[in-house]
């Protein structure tokens, strides 16, 4: 066990790196994929279920519990790991960019930004000291700096004010957050799809030796193209002895693709939301099981695969559960999708390990690659 933060290198395979993140609550290893836990709950899951598929960490939301339950009262109630009962790492992001794509924005400025809930349009106000304040009740181990992410396309003028802002932000979460050795608080690089923004985004970040480092403002409806290009021309002015965190991506295709230039970690909704709407993801393609031609269909989704949810179901039965949206689809189907997604990222670190990324990266894009089956 440790009591302090430390990300090691194990191994390297052209720029894709396997390594680890050592915590008082657990180690994380990398490449890691972290499932989306907003209100303190993967939606759809027990989260023993969650850690017996191999995550090591899970994601939390300053905007959802800052609103309900309450910071304050989660406090109270022993943080966030002993209300949800996952004693491993969790990962917090800073409400910034939830309060943009959920609440009503009634101001955003160097303070910081107010806005209404979605939830019963009370007046709140997030500040970078707030934020960590908020982080520090959660009980987070990895705490998200409050940043400021511009959807694109933007003018060049408005990325560079939003990234100049997020940079002093981060200065601010620096101070507020302290000295706390067994955990972390990441900076966000921001600058939209401007190289010369990024750089000088990641550079001051980098000068502030923060313990870990996330690309933002990605993952926002950009080609993929424009995403990778943006990864390969900033990840080598980020320190290679930090983690580097890729929010909100992304599919198999976009994940193998970061891996390859330099991400260790990544958030996505995909597998959870996808599994409530009835997609399931397998080694052999997309299966969507509302078609009906899955109606009659005995057999399960993959039966070599070792979660149940995949082996033991027919897709008649799934395809049944989904087409009454009965409970239970959703509960198998994210299952599904969260084992399908954790197997991928062990096999890259295993991948990673014994020099044969390129490969088993070329296998996963053709899997995905494949449509509905
Ligand atoms: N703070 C921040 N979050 C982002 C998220 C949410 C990731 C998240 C973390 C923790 C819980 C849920 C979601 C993004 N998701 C897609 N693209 C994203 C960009 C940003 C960003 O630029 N800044």
């Amino acid at each position: 066990m440790t009591d302090h933060f430390a990300f090691r290198l194990l191994a390297t395979d052209g720029r894709a790196r396997r390594g680890e993140i050592t915590m008082p609550r657990g180690t994380i290893r990398t490449p890691a994929f972290m499932p989306v836990g907003t209100g303190g709950t993967v939606k759809a899951m027990y989260l023993d279920q969650v850690r017996e598929l191999g995550a090591d960490i899970i994601l939390g939301n300053v905007y959802h519990l800052m609103l309900r339950p309450g910071a304050e009262r989660v406090a109270r109630l022993g943080g966030l790991h002993e209300f949800a009962r996952w004693p491993h790492p969790i990962l917090t992001d800073s409400g910034g960019f939830q309060v943009m794509s959920l609440a009503g924005l009634r101001k955003l400025d160097e303070t910081g930004v107010v806005f209404k809930s979605h939830i019963d349009g009370s007046e709140h106000s997030l500040t970078p000291e707030r934020s960590i304040e908020i982080q520090g009740l959660l009980d987070s181990d990895i705490q998200m700096q409050l940043d400021e992410c511009i959807r694109l396309p933007a003018e060049r003028a408005e990325i560079e004010r939003a990234m100049e802002m997020s940079l002093r932000w981060a200065e601010r979460c620096k101070v507020a957050f302290g000295d706390q050795p067994g955990k972390a608080m990441f900076g966000i690089v921001q600058g939209g799809d401007v190289v010369d923004l990024r750089l000088r985004s990641a550079e001051a970040l980098a000068a502030l030796d923060l313990k870990g480092y996330a690309i933002g403002g990605l993952a926002v409806g950009e080609p993929q193209a424009v995403m990778l290009s943006i990864l390969h021309e900033t990840l080598p002015a980020m320190p290679e002895a930090k983690p580097r965190y890729l929010m909100g991506v992304g599919t198999p295709d976009d994940i193998v693709e970061s891996v390859r230039r330099g991400i260790d970690m990544f958030d996505c909704v995909m597998p959870t939301r996808a599994g409530r709407h009835g997609l399931a993801f397998t080694r052999r393609g997309k299966v969507n099981l509302k078609n009906a031609r899955h109606a009659e269909d005995p057999r399960p989704l993959d039966e070599t695969s070792s979660c149940p949810a995949a082996r033991d179901y027919s897709r008649a039965y799934l395809h049944h559960l989904v087409r009454s949206d009965e409970q239970l689809g959703a509960m198998l189907l994210t299952w599904n999708n969260l084992a399908y997604y954790q197997s991928l990222m062990a096999d890259l670190r295993d991948a990673i390990e014994r020099g044969a990324f390129e490969s088993r990266a070329g296998a996963i894009k053709d899997e995905w690659a494949r449509g509905d089956i």
